[in-house]
């Protein structure tokens, strides 16, 4: 968009190879840098000051940490993190609630696959704040010819969309994995769906946020985009790979497998039912196979259909 971009890492070697080649060998190979991208290592809290707007691209499980390292800047901050927190089950706006309440802060979501993104392939996100300035400076910086941004205010609704549909992913790559066909398929993500509203109704979300892009939107993507970590997670589950197997294959995060268990916990504590998020963590923890989920699935009581 003609912004002059900052990338900081963590790893210095990492940065100036980057810097150097002007390209992401590892995850964007052949996807030239624009000239106005740098690449950067070294005092984070230092470059953050000069910044007018911060943006965290680390898996969930880094949040904490880096939100600690940018805490007293006065830039808007954003994350693009989908998930929820191992442990805490907490939702990123909420560890940023921890962590650094004074911050001007919010999230950039929505179906987006980073290879598609970096080749200008159309592409539509959503960027949610309670702070109407950084929802302004997220579609400010980002909105052009290639992504469209549109604003929300439903954090909640947005956090919960990304963090569950990781989850939905991992189910729907068996599904496809084991053959079950495009019924099952269409039945898993419309149950699917179904599930996350009401989690997200639960903890304070807007229904119409769950017909939006971090909704229905990342959802249909990610679990029927091969592209996926998630959804290939559990086509190499269904192929008969361990858990571990199947995360040392792809090389990648697939924050699908960190947060599931999170998800079912709130959901629980909440009240909510969520039968295909507790099918993913059992087959996670190994207590159940994959034709007992299916079994699970369809043996439960006929009901009416609602959210
Ligand atoms: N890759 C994709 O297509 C998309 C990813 N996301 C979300 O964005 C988040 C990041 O995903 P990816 O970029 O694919 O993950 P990734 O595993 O490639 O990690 C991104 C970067 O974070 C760095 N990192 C990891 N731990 C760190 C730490 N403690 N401190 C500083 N840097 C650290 C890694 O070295 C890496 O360069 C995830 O929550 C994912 O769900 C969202 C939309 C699309
Ligand atoms: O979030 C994503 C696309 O919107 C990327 O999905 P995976 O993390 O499953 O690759």
């Amino acid at each position: 968009g003609g912004n002059a971009v900052t990338l900081w890492a963590r790893d210095e070697q990492q940065a100036a190879a980057m810097q150097a080649a002007r390209c992401n060998q590892r995850y964007l190979p052949g996807l030239a840098f624009a000239p106005a991208l740098q690449v950067v290592a070294g005092d984070a809290r230092a470059l953050a000051a000069s910044a007018e707007l911060i943006v965290i691209g680390t898996p969930m499980a880094a949040l904490r940490g880096m939100l600690q390292l940018l805490k007293d800047s006065q830039a808007p901050i954003a994350w693009l993190c989908k998930g929820f927190e191992a442990g805490t089950g907490l939702m990123a706006h909420e560890v940023c609630a921890e962590v650094a309440p004074q911050l001007a802060s919010g999230v950039l979501s929505g179906p987006s696959f980073a290879q598609e993104v970096a080749r200008a392939q159309p592409t539509a996100l959503v960027a949610a704040s309670r702070h109407a300035p950084v929802r302004e400076a997220l579609v400010q910086a980002f909105h052009g010819p290639s992504l469209r941004v549109y604003a929300s205010e439903d954090i909640v609704g947005v956090e919960v969309g990304g963090a569950v549909k990781n989850v939905l992913a991992i189910a729907t790559g068996l599904c496809d994995g084991l053959q079950l066909g495009l019924n099952a398929r269409a039945a898993l993500i419309t149950r699917g769906l179904a599930e996350m509203t009401r989690l997200g109704l639960a903890l304070g979300a807007r229904t119409d946020t769950f017909m939006g892009l971090s909704g229905l939107g990342d959802l249909v993507l990610t679990a029927t985009g091969d592209l996926s970590r998630n959804r290939r997670v559990g086509l190499l589950l269904a192929d008969g790979k361990s858990l571990q197997q199947a995360v040392d294959s792809l090389g990648h995060v697939a924050e699908g497998v960190y947060s599931a268990r999170t998800v079912v916990q709130r959901a629980r504590a909440a009240g909510v039912e969520m039968p295909i998020a507790e099918c993913v963590v059992a087959l996670l923890d190994g207590r159940l196979h994959a034709a007992d989920a299916v079994a699970r699935l369809m043996e439960r009581e006929p009901t009416v259909e609602r959210r």
